[in-house]
């Protein structure tokens, strides 16, 4: 991509680099043929190995190890973007680091001369601390493309005061994800606070959300602050929002829209002071459409939606998911456990309409047969006949790829795994080997 007037001399980079060494999230500085042409210490501390340059490399092989740019190894590059806005471009990519692969937010910046042309970038290097691209014992887990982008959209949305709307099934990480965006937030240090508002009637909605004073009703001994008043300087998540009955979606909009609110029985006007995560497995537009759901509250609370991919459309993220949760319960009773190949093959063939609340419970009850710490297929208790058309497991070729690829027991074994017959999978395989 080098032209005659594209070049970054070396005193330009000295002068760059020496500036970027005030800034304390890691950068580098790369010329327009994806060659990195220096570093910040804020990014040898954390992404440097010890005796191994990255001066000449390749930003892709340094992080991805690819041996071509991103774009054309089936990811978004920002180099292109950038080429072709001459603007910054930002994107979530899945980054080898010292310490494993770990979700890095990226952005590049071009550096444009006095001709117009980009002669170079300054890319910034943000690891992302609320996910994690590899088996992990706590917080949420994935690096399948479906989470990425939920994870994306989290990111660019986390440190602004913005309201977020989180949409997914039931058991999808709803209120993982809410927690995140909470952390990632500058009310971190803030409490979070979890209204769900699913089964709360009319009377106790108020007084939970708004607290209520002494004498305000039968049993109101004495004066007891709501939901509103804890989240003070911190995030308030409403899960379920669309189950908030009609005569209260007035109020609620009211405390969005001017943060005044009172307790119930009082008569003092108090301020609000939270970011609002709203939740929902509801068709909320359509219910705006039916008029059980106010418009005016759904425009106040969905200016940036986040939609989370159902468990089915992220089978890839299984196998990390189930080390995971099996690490989690295993430090209660203090028993490692591991899955058998056979048992992931039949946990990634599943539907998982219960997502991955389901999947934990799963494992939960097949952990209890698994004596000598392995969990075998007849501990599972699944239907995968049930819930998958023979031939149809694994719809998509790369999820389908990637299983092929994990699997370690042999091909009649596999065929069994994903209830199909030899036969059929070995069509399968050739047509994806095809495609
Ligand atoms: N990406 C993830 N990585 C690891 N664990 C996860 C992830 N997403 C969800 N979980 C786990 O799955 C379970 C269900 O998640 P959560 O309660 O956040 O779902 P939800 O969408 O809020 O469910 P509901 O709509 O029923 O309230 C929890 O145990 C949570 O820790």
């Amino acid at each position: 991509m080098n032209g005659p007037h594209e070049i970054l001399q070396d005193s330009d980079v000295q002068a760059l680099i020496s500036y970027l060494e005030h800034e304390s999230a890691p950068m580098i500085v790369m010329n327009t043929n994806y060659d990195i042409l220096a570093a910040n210490t804020a990014y040898q501390r954390e992404f440097g190995v010890a005796g191994t340059p990255y001066v000449g490399r390749k930003c892709y092989a340094m992080s991805h190890h690819y041996d071509r740019p991103c774009d054309q190894a089936g990811e978004h590059c920002p180099m292109r973007n950038a080429f072709a806005t001459h603007a910054p471009d930002r994107v979530l990519h899945i980054h080898h680091t010292p310490r494993g692969p770990e979700h890095v937010d990226v952005e590049l910046r071009p550096i444009v001369d006095a001709r117009h042309q980009i002669v170079g970038f300054v890319e910034r290097l943000q690891t992302v601390r609320h996910a994690s691209a590899q088996p992990s014992s706590k917080g949420l887990v994935g690096s399948s493309p479906a989470f990425n982008r939920s994870l994306g959209d989290l990111q660019r949305v986390a440190a602004s005061d913005l309201p977020v709307l989180l949409l997914g099934e039931s058991g999808t990480g709803k209120e993982l994800f809410a927690r995140a965006v909470h952390e990632g937030s500058g009310r971190s240090r803030g409490p979070f606070v979890v209204v769900d508002c699913s089964g709360l009637t009319e009377t106790l909605f108020e007084s939970e959300l708004f607290g209520y004073e002494r004498g305000a009703f039968t049993g109101a001994s004495h004066r007891k602050p709501g939901l509103v008043e804890t989240a003070k300087g911190g995030t308030l998540f409403l899960d379920e929002i669309g189950d908030v009955p009609l005569s209260m979606q007035v109020k609620l909009l009211r405390l969005i829209e001017s943060g005044a609110y009172r307790r119930v029985g009082g008569v003092e006007t108090l301020q609000a002071d939270f970011r609002l995560v709203a939740a929902t497995h509801k068709p909320l537009r359509e219910m705006v459409a039916n008029k059980v759901f106010r418009d005016d509250l759904y425009y106040r609370i969905s200016a940036f939606p986040i939609r989370l991919p159902p468990l089915r459309e992220r089978r890839e993220d299984i196998p990390m998911l189930v080390e995971s949760l099996l690490a989690r319960s295993a430090s209660a009773s203090g028993k490692p456990m591991h899955a058998s190949d056979a048992a992931l093959a039949m946990l990634m063939s599943y539907d998982w309409p219960g997502n991955i609340r389901e999947l934990r419970n799963v494992l939960d009850r097949a952990r209890l047969f698994a004596d000598d710490g392995e969990l075998r297929p007849e501990y599972l208790n699944l239907d995968v006949s049930a819930s998958h058309a023979p031939g149809t497991e694994l719809r998509d070729d790369a999820s389908f790829r990637d299983y092929v690829k994990r699997f370690k027991g042999s091909r009649k074994e596999l065929a069994s795994a994903l209830g199909m017959s030899e036969r059929s999978l070995y069509r399968r395989l050739k047509l994806v080997a095809a495609g």
